[in-house]
């Protein structure tokens, strides 16, 4: 029966017309046999220039294809690479876990074909099979599999109650300054709006305003938290202050605020069904309870507790925004199943990564679109900074409140051009300035231009995109009343399920005055029919995804890659992670199905030399680089207190629990975030701190879709709790008032640690992090040096404690361990610093055995031991 080859060649260009295949072609085998007529980009080219900007292929290279190990394009590759390359909607391995299972079947079937033929309905599967092992040796194989895993690493958020230590003293210097600021700031007539009810935008009324206006900061995160702020605020000038002595630095003592609240002894609620939604409930209620009991807190003095007395700071608490955002989110999502595209985890991307900075294309791109309209605004309000064709730094002078640390400008939505709907949005979403990115960015995008913006972590990218994109469709035409063929007009890339979902939210929240705009979001871990059929009833005209799940879109749902036609705003957000070899081809592939004829925005808080040079990917030779992170500062909030500890493996388990209770006993309200390397890690360091009683829940890709988001929901509601998570929450994940992070082992590198630590300290507020680091990961330190990390002593750990986590070790489920030990060695097996000596890796792998109370470290698969090159290395066990 003939089938239509089009989804991939509607990939190109929708209106080629349609090619049958006679005999039946399985859909999934189209791309394999594309790969063999079109074996290299090139061939498109030789087809003739004409006929490659209809193929729209304008962004890959038309340079001559030269193979590079881990980085050929999907239509590059022929041979053995085709079944990795040619992934169907399913069959891939989420994490080293899976691995695992799927090695143990394997094991006992012997068949290493079984899963992977069947999944992959008869692909290659010799090449997909590698793709899935953890094979950190063979470079396609990394490649393959690291764009897996890169699809969706993950992550979340959403906003809510805000709890009060994060307002502060540096809220008050922040005020201030802005007092200060304000009159310099207010004298730019950034926007051409007039504000509401104050047209006359007189420099007299703003600063007349400033006081008016710092208390309405307070409360701006939320329109529910006015009141609450000033509150706060007042009582927490009446409060006393309590002395303690530093427990880790011997003798370093510093002064605590008396909060009048008892440290709330939780009792663990593990991950039930039930349990969840109990906890849930609990929580709720402890958010108003709790935040009745900040109004009552007062100022705390620290010195730091782990590094003597050099850190000292004062906090006040105060409640910032308590924006209680409902997510509007399908339920369809949470209850959909997990049964489709993988749940791909970060830290085996990462780990999967290593080396590949060095595979980067240098592609070109051969445009340069120049727009050089005439934008009085712009001008006038930033004078000549936004005529910079390339890098633009926002007006950070240093009176300005970005000096200060301010996340937020001076500058209020309504003095922007934006429309009387998008600005009801803003105001009900309880935004009143704008942060100092959207006041960088707005004009910029405004304008037309492509932008790649920077900006410190928790500083507002979301809506800054967002925002200006919402603009943009509600000035475009109306939509087609066909609902299957609205065009997308602005489509939104996150490399995570959470923060695809948190974007939507965000877009939901403003366009609540835009009833004509709507938007949707697809992203993996839910029934691709049920997207379909959600697209079908709901037509959107923004569209927020995972970049996995949009390929399948537009490799099976029908009209979908036509849709993808009318898209005018192309956003990349974590653009450097997108961007990188993990994700590469999938967002080549997706800008290859969008028009060339677009914006593009690409937006993150770190943004690494060699993304910058690849960036013309996705963006036009004049787009700008906008950094609003303040010249002369680092990529970190200042407001957060960074320490490493250094202590031996065997030492980690009972450190961290150390940790914990103290930071428990000293924050009533304490929200921790623990990263740890992988999935499995994750698990067992969460199992044991559930064995300790410590109120905690888990996350990370081997959990089903469904329970990540509501894990994910609680804990952004919540007070009063650990999340353990490997790095699906590492970026973009806006969970509100984190007190402290922590992350075990070494990060995968310089811009994961800032991303993980950047889930604290959000919209200036203050938090610590903390990097535990074994004695032969000190290495990492070095790539972080210019950051304001210092060395903490390591606490002390009595004998009890110590007894204490042997015990509860020792209850540990002896499997999660062993899935921990094979992840642990997968992990630093692809680092390059420590696996670079298999036999030192192997001893070490072999000292975190003994960290988990096992005298035998586990045995593992020969196919696993083989696929990361480990085979015959001494100390390591088969099976
Ligand atoms: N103008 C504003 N005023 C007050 N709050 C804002 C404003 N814009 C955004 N926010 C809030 O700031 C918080 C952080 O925003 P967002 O998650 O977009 O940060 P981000 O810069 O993308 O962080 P990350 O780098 O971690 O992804 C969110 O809770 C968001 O609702």
């Amino acid at each position: 029966m003939p089938i239509e080859l089009l989804p991939h060649l509607r990939l190109l260009k929708h209106s080629l017309p349609t090619m049958r295949l006679v005999p039946s072609v399985h859909s999934s085998r189209a791309i394999p046999i594309l790969s063999l007529v079109f074996p290299f980009k090139l061939r498109y080219n030789a087809l003739g220039p004409q006929f490659c900007n209809q193929l729209r292929v304008q962004r890959l290279s038309t340079r001559p294809f030269r193979p590079r190990a881990g980085s050929s394009s999907e239509f590059s590759r022929g041979g053995r690479d085709r079944g990795g390359e040619v992934r169907a909607s399913k069959s891939l391995i989420d994490d080293e876990a899976e691995l695992s299972d799927w090695v143990s079947e394997l094991s006992k079937t012997g068949s290493f074909r079984g899963r992977i033929a069947s999944d992959d309905d008869g692909l290659d599967d010799r090449g997909r099979g590698r793709g899935k092992i953890i094979d950190r040796s063979g470079e396609r194989n990394r490649d393959s599999f690291a764009m897996k895993r890169r699809r969706e690493s993950d992550s979340d958020e959403f906003r809510e109650p805000s709890r009060g230590r994060a307002r502060n003293s540096f809220e008050s210097r922040k005020r201030d300054s802005f007092a200060t600021n304000t009159r310099k700031e207010s004298g730019s007539d950034d926007f051409r709006q007039p504000s509401r009810g104050r047209t006359g935008n007189s420099f007299e009324t703003r600063n007349r305003d400033s006081s008016a206006t710092k208390m309405r900061r307070e409360s701006d995160s939320g329109d529910r938290s006015r009141g609450r702020s000033s509150n706060s605020f007042d009582s927490r000038n009446s409060q006393g202050t309590k002395r303690f002595d530093s427990r880790y630095n011997g003798g370093d003592s510093f002064q605590r605020t008396s909060s009048g609240m008892g440290n709330r002894q939780r009792k663990l609620k593990q991950s039930s069904d039930d349990d969840d939604e109990e906890s849930g409930e609990r929580s709720r209620g402890r958010i108003s309870n709790s935040f009745d009991s900040r109004n009552s807190q007062g100022t705390k003095r620290f010195d730091s507790r782990y590094s003597g007395g050099d850190l000292s700071f004062q906090r006040t608490t105060s409640g910032m925004g308590n924006r209680q955002r409902k997510l509007k989110q399908s339920s369809d999502d949470d209850d959909s199943g997990d049964d489709d595209d993988s749940g791909n985890d970060d830290e085996e991307l990462q780990s999967l990564r290593v080396g590949f900075q060095d595979l980067l294309s240098e592609d070109t791109d051969e445009e340069s679109d120049e727009e050089e309209g005439d934008d009085e605004v712009l001008k006038k309000s930033r004078g000549s900074l936004f005529g910079m064709d390339k890098e633009v730094i926002p007006n950070n002078t240093p009176s300005s409140p970005g000096k200060s640390g301010s996340y937020l400008s001076e500058t209020r939505f309504d003095q922007c051009s934006l429309s009387p709907l998008s600005l009801k949005g803003i105001k009900d979403a309880g935004y009143e300035k704008m942060t100092m990115v959207q006041e960088a960015t707005l004009p910029v995008i405004l304008k037309g231009k492509d932008v790649m913006a920077k900006a410190k972590t928790g500083t507002g990218k979301t809506v800054a995109f967002l925002l200006p994109s919402i603009e943009i469709v509600s000035k475009s035409p109306a939509a087609s009343l066909d609902q299957k063929r609205t065009p997308i007009s602005v489509l939104i890339i996150c490399p995570t399920r959470e923060l695809a979902t948190q974007a939507a939210t965000e877009a939901n929240t403003l366009l609540k005055y835009h009833p004509s705009i709507g938007v949707q979001v697809v992203i993996g871990g839910t029934r691709l029919a049920l997207e379909q059929k959600r697209m079908q009833a709901n037509p959107c005209q923004i569209l927020v995804a995972t970049p996995g799940r949009l390929r399948d879109h537009i490799e099976n749902t029908a009209g979908f890659a036509t849709r993808l036609m009318g898209v005018k705003v192309l956003v990349l957000d974590e653009a450097d992670h997108l961007l990188d070899m993990g994700f590469r081809k999938e967002i080549e592939r997706i800008i290859a199905a969008v028009p060339k004829q677009r914006q593009t925005l690409l937006f993150s808080a770190t943004v690494p030399q060699e993304v910058r040079q690849i960036c013309h990917i996705a963006l036009k030779k004049d787009h700008e680089f906008i950094n609003a992170v303040e010249e002369g500062s680092e990529d970190t909030h200042s407001q957060v207190r960074q320490m490493h500890m250094v202590a031996p493996l065997d030492k980690h388990f009972p450190l961290l629990y150390v940790l914990l209770k103290d930071h428990i006993a000293d924050n009533v309200d304490y929200k921790i975030l623990v990263f740890c390397t992988t999935a499995m890690v994750t698990k067992l360091v969460a199992d044991l701190l559930g064995e300790l009683n410590l109120n905690v829940r888990e996350i990370h890709s081997r959990k089903p879709q469904s329970y990540r988001t509501r894990v994910s929901d609680e804990f952004r509601k919540s007070k009063g709790l650990i999340l353990v998570t490997s790095d699906v929450s590492a970026r973009g994940v806006d969970y509100p008032d984190v007190t402290l992070v922590i992350q075990v082992g070494v990060p995968s590198g310089r811009e994961q640690y800032i991303h993980r630590l950047g889930r604290t300290g959000r919209k200036g507020k203050e938090g610590e992090g903390i990097l535990l680091l074994a004695p032969w990961e000190e290495y990492f330190l070095s790539t972080i040096k210019e950051l304001p990390i210092t060395k903490a002593s390591v606490p002390s750990i009595d004998p009890d404690t110590k007894k204490k986590v042997e015990e509860m070790l020792s209850r540990v489920e002896m499997k999660n361990k062993e899935s921990a030990y094979q992840a642990w060695l997968g992990y630093y097996n692809s680092n390059k610093n420590v696996g670079r000596d298999k036999h030192r890796l192997v001893e070490l792998a072999n000292e975190f055995s003994r960290s988990m109370g096992l005298d035998n470290p586990p045995a593992i698969p020969k196919l696993v031991l083989g696929k990361m090159g480990l085979r015959n290395i001494p100390g390591l066990r088969t099976k």
